[in-house]
């Protein structure tokens, strides 16, 4: 039985230097905590399709790798979708560590950019046509829509024959391993008709159907050709909202602590250490459904064995901090993909006082959902429009595990309207539990405390809508966004406060003659900032306008 080797071929490309998860980026100080929710075990949204190709699909599982949970740890629907999802996934995840490993060590040439410049390699699009090769086989394709990130035209061209024999080759390897995964695989390769096929039947066209998968083959492309962090993510959604989500993070170990070594250094210790389940390269798998208030972790399978559900499953649960100055916020990398300057005036106007976590694609949600971190906001520049694919998933598993997910104006996402989020007001903000919501500078109590129901704001358990970042219910009390909300800025319309400017302000919370003085940055010099003073520490940018909060009092550019 062959493993998921990745195919070699050569395509003029660059790949990024290395950028790896650091200590500088993950404190050591942050607490783990656990949060006791009520789960909701109800699930009145259970839809089993059974198709005989559906039950020929499963009857052809290894008999050890059968649902080994208890009925009473799962809500009704949905189980046979979450057990294809995940072992999809696991397998994906093999595929993406092999790639993974041939773009570092063979400098190679397997990074191609799309029309907008962001980088795809064949893992992209293996993994997609294997993800749909996989839920097709399951469930028969006339009943699968798949909405995923790629498309085939690239991949078509004549030009590209090099590259499409090297998704061919990676795909049909990785098939050949189904078995091990308790999956069928399809018995004789795929030809490239049969791959572009399965690619391409994952079409935008299917995120306006009542029910559909959703599929980010490698989130954080970026991350992944740099050696780092990124998510394989895949969801369903039922009308309009996420039912099941699976987050295959294969360089995020399952213990943290491991995450302070560099990805590279952990694949050499662990290739000198035995392979058990706590392996030091073990990266992890997290999923949820809808309802159960539950979500759960499974660390990748290792490389020779068989994969046997559970597969040492590990409940997780968001952190139950609920002091700002304790709390540790995410954030993109990219500059690019999400303002960190802005982040950084926000975070510390509400009393975040950690370093943010920066890393790459949803292993953001991840870090949330098992308790590593407890707020996620992304900042994108105006006119961008976030994907469904890029949060269906870990919007899903961060609910079941005890967060909240919403935008700038407190409202959840709407997975409903295509392949975008439409209506978003720019900020996406994701906290670990209500109590997080730095509403009002602290802490926030709601009535009462869900889990499952988190998304629909709390209606359908009585509790109070969820103020978002500058939304209804009365934001942060940003000085100056805050008071700004009115205006515009963040506000339910979006826009900028004033004349497109950012002039972020801050009450000087340092003891000394500053104490409670407000500082405004000058607009004329704004472009993004950097603070002096304690507890101004991070963030940075190119230093438009810098807030001495210690001795003087003043903003100045
Ligand atoms: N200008 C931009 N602003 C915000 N998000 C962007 C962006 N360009 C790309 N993205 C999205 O951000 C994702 C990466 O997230 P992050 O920055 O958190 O790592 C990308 O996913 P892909 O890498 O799958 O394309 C892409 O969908
Ligand atoms: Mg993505």
């Amino acid at each position: 039985m062959s493993s998921c080797t990745t195919a070699t071929t050569s395509f003029p490309t660059k790949v990024p230097h290395i950028h790896s998860w650091k200590n500088d980026v993950f404190p050591k100080n942050q607490l783990l905590g656990t949060l006791s929710l009520s789960s909701k075990k109800n699930s009145h949204l259970g839809f089993t399709v059974k198709t005989s190709s559906q039950t020929n699909f499963l009857s052809a599982m290894d008999e050890d790798c059968k649902l080994e949970v208890s009925s009473s740890d799962i809500p009704d629907g949905y189980s046979k979708e979450l057990e294809i999802a995940v072992r999809a996934v696991h397998m994906a995840c093999l595929l993406c560590q092999r790639v993974q490993d041939n773009l570092l060590s063979e400098s190679s040439e397997h990074v191609h950019s799309k029309e907008d410049n962001s980088p795809v390699t064949i893992a992209d699009w293996s993994v997609q046509a294997i993800v749909s090769w996989v839920l097709s086989e399951a469930y028969g394709s006339e009943n699968v829509s798949i909405v995923a990130e790629e498309d085939v035209e690239a991949l078509s061209k004549a030009s590209a024959v090099g590259l499409l024999e090297a998704v061919v080759r990676t795909v049909n390897e990785c098939l050949a391993d189904a078995p091990r995964f308790g999956l069928k695989g399809p018995g004789t390769d795929l030809d490239a008709k049969a791959v572009l096929e399965a690619i391409s039947r994952c079409s935008l066209a299917g995120a306006t159907g009542s029910k559909f998968w959703v599929l980010d083959p490698v989130d954080g492309t970026l991350g992944f050709v740099r050696g780092d962090q990124y998510a394989i993510a895949l969801a369903l959604i039922e009308d309009g909202e996420p039912v099941l989500g699976v987050l295959g993070c294969p360089n995020y170990p399952m213990k943290k602590e491991w995450l302070s070594y560099q990805n590279g250094y952990r694949r050499i210790l662990s290739r000198l250490t035995s392979h058990t389940s706590e392996s030091l390269d073990k990266g992890s798998v997290l999923y949820a459904r809808k309802g159960g208030g539950r979500a759960w972790m499974q660390p990748l399978m290792c490389r020779e064995n068989n994969f046997v559900w559970p597969n040492s499953a590990r409940e997780i649960r968001a952190s139950s901090i609920d002091n700002p100055a304790l709390a540790t916020f995410c954030e993109p990398v990219e500059k690019a993909n999400s303002s960190h300057s802005f982040t950084a005036g926000l975070a510390h106007s509400v009393g975040l006082r950690n370093q943010p976590l920066r890393v790459y694609s949803m292993v953001k949600y991840a870090a949330i959902a098992r308790g590593d971190a407890e707020i996620f906001m992304k900042f994108a520049r105006a006119g961008y429009k976030e994907k469904i694919w890029d949060h269906a998933a870990g919007v899903l598993i961060i609910e079941e595990a005890g967060g909240v997910v919403t935008d700038a104006g407190g409202r959840p996402l709407d997975f409903s309207k295509g392949e975008y989020l439409e209506g978003l007001d720019r900020v996406t903000s994701t906290f670990a539990t209500r109590h997080i919501n730095p509403k009002n500078h602290g802490v926030e109590k709601t009535k009462k405390e869900g889990s499952g129901g988190a998304r629909n704001n709390g209606n359908d358990n009585g509790d109070e809508p969820f103020g978002g970042f500058f939304g209804p219910g009365g934001g942060f009390n940003i000085p100056g966004l805050g008071g700004a909300y009115g205006g515009g800025f963040g506000g339910p319309k979006g826009g900028y406060a004033k004349g497109g400017v950012i002039r972020p302000s801050v009450v000087c919370k340092d003891k000394g003659p500053c104490l409670g003085k407000k500082l405004r940055c000058p607009a004329k010099c704004f472009k993004s900032y950097s603070r002096a003073g304690k507890g101004y520490g991070y963030g940075g940018g190119s230093g438009g306008c810098t807030m001495d909060c210690k001795k003087k009092c003043v903003a100045y550019c």
